[in-house]
């Protein structure tokens, strides 16, 4: 399969690295990106080619990873080959849009990912277009699939996995960063609390990956009758931590609508 991307940032620059540690050939992925000197780093960092745009509509999936409000006058001047499929990871642009933006008859999809795919341990959320035929929907699948996992949805639902994956992932970090600050308050220097937050993450999710078991019963688990833990959740609980989870996530995709009708 030959891939372009268009957009070599955070998310590309992610899903770029994924790709490559994959497997994937540097022959194999063409960049788009409109600084020399990007050119030149990613040349040296990773060994892929900067094409121009019309080089790059040739590929059988092209991913665009500019800012929404980019998509626009980017995939005006973008005339894909036939067979092509271009698969915007752009929150707030919908599938009408990309569909109306580029030439009459372009197949489209859309994919959230999360820059868990440095890790190869993206979670990606995919939408196919009106005109995306099985084999190319299949094709992006694969190639999501090769920094992690993937769930076909439905476009209305877009919106949540942005809320709950997409950028959920900051979420984790935003915890993370609060354990680690927590623990050296509590005596530990920065680097045992990091070591130690970071392995209590993996964990955690190593089990819930594992077990199956609902992530409450995994957490009573821990909470002996009176003991620490039950210590530590009852402040949280007295925090509200639980309701802003709720409300950051309705926020998030509440802000993913309002993106797209504005774009
Ligand atoms: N960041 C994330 O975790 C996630 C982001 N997304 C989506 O990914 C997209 C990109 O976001 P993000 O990576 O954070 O943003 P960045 O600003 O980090 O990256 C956007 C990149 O697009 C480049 N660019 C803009 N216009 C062009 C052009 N005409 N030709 C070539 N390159 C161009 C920019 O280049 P330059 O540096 O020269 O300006 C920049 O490198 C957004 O649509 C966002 O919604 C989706 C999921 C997660
Ligand atoms: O914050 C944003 O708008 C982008 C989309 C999903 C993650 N980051």
């Amino acid at each position: 399969m030959t891939v372009s991307l268009i957009g070599v940032g955070a998310m590309g620059g992610a899903l770029l690295s994924g790709w490559l540690a994959s497997g994937k050939r540097p022959d194999d992925v063409t960049v788009v990106v409109r600084r020399d000197e990007q050119a030149r780093a990613l040349h040296l960092e990773h060994g892929v080619r900067t094409v121009s745009l019309d080089e790059a509509a040739n590929a059988e999936v092209i991913v665009v990873a500019v800012k929404p409000g980019q998509f626009e006058s980017l995939l005006g001047d973008l005339r894909p080959a036939e067979g092509s499929v271009v698969v915007s990871v752009a929150a707030g642009v919908t599938v009408e849009q990309l569909e109306a933006w580029l030439p009459e008859g372009t197949s489209v999809a859309r994919a959230m990912p999360n820059t868990g795919a440095l890790a190869g341990e993206s979670m990606t959320g995919i939408v196919r277009g009106s005109r995306t035929t099985d084999e190319q929907l299949d094709a992006v699948v694969r190639l999501f699939e090769a920094v992690g996992r993937t769930l076909v949805v439905s476009e209305p639902q877009l919106d949540a996995v942005i809320a709950v994956s997409g950028s959920g992932i900051a979420y984790l970090y935003y915890v993370a960063d609060a354990m680690i600050e927590a623990g050296v308050h509590q005596g530990l220097t920065r680097a045992q609390s990091r070591e130690l937050v970071v392995q209590t993450f993996a964990g955690a999710s190593a089990v819930l990956a594992t077990s199956g078991r609902p992530p409450a019963e995994l957490r009573a688990d821990v909470t002996s009758p009176a003991g620490t833990t039950a210590a530590a959740l009852r402040k949280l609980d007295d925090h509200g931590v639980r309701a802003a989870f709720l409300d950051a996530v309705e926020a998030c995709r509440l802000r993913a609508g309002e993106m797209s009708r504005r774009s």
